[in-house]
């Protein structure tokens, strides 16, 4: 049977940096990096997008594939033992606990004394046709990760979504662009009421109710307008904007946690205040999946530090 003191279960910036301090407590761990885990490389959501700008310690900036091999370097440098397969199943009901990977559910399980998960989140898409086209061309699901690119400047800007998050997003990026529309399908915001007077107060966004996307157009190679229809007219029209900006929640990848550890109901993982520690002892929560907040690559290596140092304690006092 094989046995692991500590898994980690993901391979974004929480996960990797989680590993570099169990690697250096000489407490090396074991990561399931996943395979195309719900369709993200190892690596994390960091794989799919371009420059990165605010990662601190790269004042030239550099590219999220490669901040990421930068971390998978050094977290294997200290002892992290790496697995490229996906963990399909855990089960945390006695410990330890048990684990078993895509394709081999029906092998006998890894056992492990501790998981710390860190398996991300994604944010919702809209599958626009013209959407695949434009990804990261144009349309993004991060204002605050993308909106000060060069693209964007000076430039008229979509939000999509009308709760909280999408109007936080049009007030950040009236900072960049020369106007912000936020695209909401009904005739009212979600949002609460301090942040409609906000959006209500801002000159430079403007409310485009009872209306959806229908398709994301451009030139080839850059966004310059969104196909959109007046659900409440029948109307069908193009907006000319280049930036599209999703703000329509996202999805924690927590199915293999479901019903074993308590969650929020938007299915992030409940955190004790200041930690990383979860509703079940020897399960640390670091990274995306657990912050609906600030879901940042330097947030999640800060939450993935506080689990590597909750699960090294829980991990000595067991010893
Ligand atoms: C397009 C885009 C641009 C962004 N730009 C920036 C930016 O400029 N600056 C910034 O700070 N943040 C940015 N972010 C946000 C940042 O990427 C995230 O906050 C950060 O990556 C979250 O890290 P994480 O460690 O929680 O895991 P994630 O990066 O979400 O990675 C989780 C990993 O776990 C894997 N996984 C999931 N389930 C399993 C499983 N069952 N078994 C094994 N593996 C599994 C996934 O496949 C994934 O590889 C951006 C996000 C996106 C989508």
């Amino acid at each position: 049977m094989v046995h692991h003191r500590v898994t980690i279960i993901g391979s974004g910036p929480a996960a990797h940096t989680a590993a570099i301090y169990l690697g250096r407590a000489e407490i090396p761990p074991t990561m399931y990096e996943g395979l195309m885990a719900n369709g993200i490389a190892p690596g994390g959501q960091l794989t799919t997008t371009t420059e990165i700008e605010n990662f601190p310690g790269f004042p030239d900036g550099l590219m999220g594939g490669e901040l990421m091999d930068r971390m998978k370097q050094q977290s294997v440098k200290f002892g992290n033992n790496v697995i490229t397969e996906t963990v399909s199943k855990l089960d945390l009901s006695s410990r330890p606990f048990k684990l078993w990977t895509e394709f081999n559910e029906d092998a006998e399980p890894v056992t492990t004394d501790a998981v710390i998960i860190a398996t991300g989140a994604s944010a919702k898409r809209l599958h626009l046709p013209g959407e695949e086209t434009y990804w990261q061309q144009g349309i993004s699901a991060c204002a605050i990760c993308d909106g000060a690119v060069p693209i964007f400047r000076n430039k008229p800007l979509a939000v999509v979504g009308g709760g909280d998050s999408a109007c936080e997003e049009a007030q950040f990026l009236t900072k960049y662009g020369s106007k912000v529309f936020m695209i909401v399908r009904k005739d009212h915001l979600r949002a609460s009421t301090i942040m409609q007077r906000r959006v209500q107060k801002n000159e430079k966004i403007e409310v485009v109710f009872n209306t959806v996307p229908l398709e994301a157009k451009g030139d080839g190679k850059f966004l310059n307008a969104v196909g959109l229809k007046n659900v409440q007219e029948n109307k069908e029209y193009d907006l000319p904007v280049n930036g599209l900006f999703y703000a329509i929640g996202h999805s924690p990848a927590t199915e293999i946690v479901k019903g074993q550890v308590d969650m929020n109901d938007a299915g992030y993982i409940k955190t004790v205040s200041g930690s990383s520690l979860t509703s079940v002892p020897g399960l640390f929560a670091a990274g995306d999946v657990q912050d609906f907040k600030y879901r940042q690559a330097i947030t999640s290596a800060g939450t993935g530090c506080m689990a590597g140092l909750d699960a090294e304690r829980f991990i000595s006092e067991q010893d």
